[in-house]
């Protein structure tokens, strides 16, 4: 895998008042390959804003070490900067241009041709919007708006801090399909939110982290199954009998009101078994399967570790 983003022990404090301190990114990594979709996941403070923004060299970290297509930045920020789109501080458009006034002036600031500015608006579905003026835009016309600024120069990697901020239902699997298409299209796309159920089903791959530390990293399906405890939610009729029968049999059984939540077994035959010899016939054997968001939640304390990294 070529790496399109790497980061190792990145480290930065922000000074406060009073000689006061406080670590937002403590020892952080991060490790994007070209290609994928990169999800990056965070309670409120842990960092994430703060990651990207150094990585964009808006802020200046205090140690650690960043590579952008294999190159150091800040150091070869203004080489790799033309590769990169990205979106971390909420843009502000003016409400009295249109979008195709908007983008062509970014365009023309940016050095890119203008011929690009109908090719993103089409991209981010608003070619037909594009002489009418931002202030009529939906938050959602306005988010895609702000990914078609950062795709006018045709980039590898795109970044976005928190894309789907905001949306309603429609516009946040607008905001998905957009991603998909980009990623199709092959540019490689990292994005952080805290829309769990969205990232699960956008992203190959995931980086959870907790008071600026990273606690978890990989493909999302190897992420999961790291945390499968390979339970069973099970019903049966004289659910009393059969949790004596499955602990005997040295399974680990929890009984809830209306059924039994079985663990330690990889093999649902092996309770269907177990409890059809006796006579028990299984009406309900349903594996539970750990989300994102019970792996966040585990990872991070119930994602309240907000502002915590150290003071
Ligand atoms: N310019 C700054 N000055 C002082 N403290 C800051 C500054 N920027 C961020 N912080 C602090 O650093 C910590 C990390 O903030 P950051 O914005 O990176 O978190 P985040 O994970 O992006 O949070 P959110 O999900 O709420 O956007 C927070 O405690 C925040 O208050």
């Amino acid at each position: 895998m070529s790496a399109v983003i790497e980061i190792e022990g990145l480290r930065k404090t922000f000074h406060g008042p009073y000689r006061s301190r406080h670590v937002a990114v403590d020892g952080f990594d991060l490790l994007v390959g070209r290609g994928e979709v990169h999800g990056f996941l965070g309670p409120n403070g842990s960092g994430k804003t703060t990651t990207l923004r150094a990585l964009l060299g808006l802020v200046r970290a205090d140690s650690g070490r960043m590579r952008l297509f294999g190159e150091d930045v800040p150091r070869a920020q203004a080489r790799v900067a033309a590769r990169v789109g990205a979106i971390v501080e909420t843009p502000q458009f003016f409400g009295n241009f249109t979008g195709h006034r908007t983008l062509r002036l970014l365009a023309l600031a940016g050095g890119v041709p203008t011929r690009r500015v109908d090719e993103v608006l089409a991209q981010v579905g608003l070619l037909d919007r594009g002489e009418d003026d931002v202030r009529g835009y939906s938050l959602g016309m306005r988010q895609r708006l702000a990914v078609a600024s950062a795709l006018l120069k045709e980039p590898e990697l795109l970044i976005l801090d928190e894309p789907a901020n905001g949306l309603d239902p429609a516009g946040i699997r607008e905001m998905r399909d957009l991603m998909r298409s980009l990623a199709d299209a092959g540019v490689t796309v990292l994005l952080s939110s805290h829309i769990l159920g969205e990232i699960q089903l956008l992203c190959d791959h995931v980086t959870i982290v907790s008071a600026g530390r990273r606690v978890a990293s990989g493909p999302v399906a190897e992420v999961l199954a790291g945390h499968d405890r390979h339970e069973w939610l099970v019903r049966v009729p004289e659910p009393e009998r059969a949790a004596e029968l499955l602990r005997a049999a040295d399974l680990m059984v929890d009984e809830r009101p209306d059924h039994l939540v079985v663990g330690g077994v990889s093999d649902a035959g092996e309770v269907s078994r177990l409890l059809g010899e006796q006579g028990l016939w299984v009406r309900e054997l349903v594996p539970l399967r750990p989300d994102l968001e019970s792996v966040f939640l585990e990872l991070t304390d119930g994602g309240t570790h907000d502002g915590e990294a150290g003071a």
